[in-house]
């Protein structure tokens, strides 16, 4: 399973152009990628919040929710304009499907935006499910995610790996008891060292000798120990 935002894709530059276009009636200064990626991590309606304390924006909560939901409109219309999937990204995505491993997209973002976004980079193909924040699921780091995305996939959670950035996708990973590799390019508030649990890669080589490191481990158990015959799901 791989986490979208700030692993797969840079998404900042559409995020934060959706941001300025709503808050423009405000008057509050543009907003750059790396203020943007600090906000990241727990969706959309966190990323707004976030926002407006960093802009020290402070509206009265009914017009506060209003511009959220603007800004999520604004968002959805054009979610992948100036986005960029990251390098290694679709050879590595593409070697997975050869080697028949199944895969997933686990994220906090809305679900029909990151399957836009999937299909306006031309990904979407490379996974047998995509899975985002939508309905009554909690988001990451809550494990629910991880399980409904390898049963989505049809795989099996004691041959599950999880690729992300941030301590969402950490806590997640703990809370699901599945492996994880960590991507130091993404959007991690914290210094990614202080995520203890899981391998950290810092360039698409590493990134992909971890992955297929896991997938050729064809003697793996898992914690739940019944792995055998299921496939993986990455
Ligand atoms: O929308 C977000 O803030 C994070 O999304 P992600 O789970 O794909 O990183």
């Amino acid at each position: 399973m791989f986490d979208l935002d700030g692993t797969l894709v840079h998404t900042v530059p559409d995020i934060a152009a959706a941001l300025d276009e709503v808050l423009a009636l405000y008057s509050v200064g543009p907003t750059s990628e790396d203020e943007a990626a600090s906000m990241m991590g727990d969706g959309l309606s966190e990323f707004f919040w976030r926002a407006l304390t960093s802009k020290r924006l402070n509206l009265p909560a009914d017009e506060a929710d209003a511009a959220r939901r603007r800004f999520i409109a604004c968002y959805a219309k054009a979610p992948a304009r100036r986005s960029r999937v990251y390098p290694g990204i679709y050879a590595l995505l593409q070697e997975l499907r050869q080697r028949n491993v199944r895969t997933a997209v686990c994220t906090n973002k809305i679900e029909e935006i990151a399957r836009t976004i999937l299909q306006d980079m031309r990904l979407v193909n490379c996974f047998d499910a995509v899975v985002g924040a939508g309905g009554d699921r909690p988001m990451k780091p809550d494990p629910r995610p991880v399980q409904e995305a390898v049963t989505r996939a049809g795989g099996h959670m004691a041959r599950a790996l999880l690729v992300g950035d941030t301590s969402a996708d950490h806590g997640a990973a703990i809370a699901a008891r599945v492996p994880l590799v960590l991507v130091d390019y993404g959007y991690s508030h914290l210094p990614i060292s202080a995520l203890t649990y899981g391998i950290i890669v810092d360039n698409p080589k590493s990134l992909h000798d971890a992955v297929m490191r896991f997938v050729g481990m064809e003697d793996y158990r898992g914690p739940d120990a019944e792995a055998e015959h299921h496939p993986s799901v990455v």
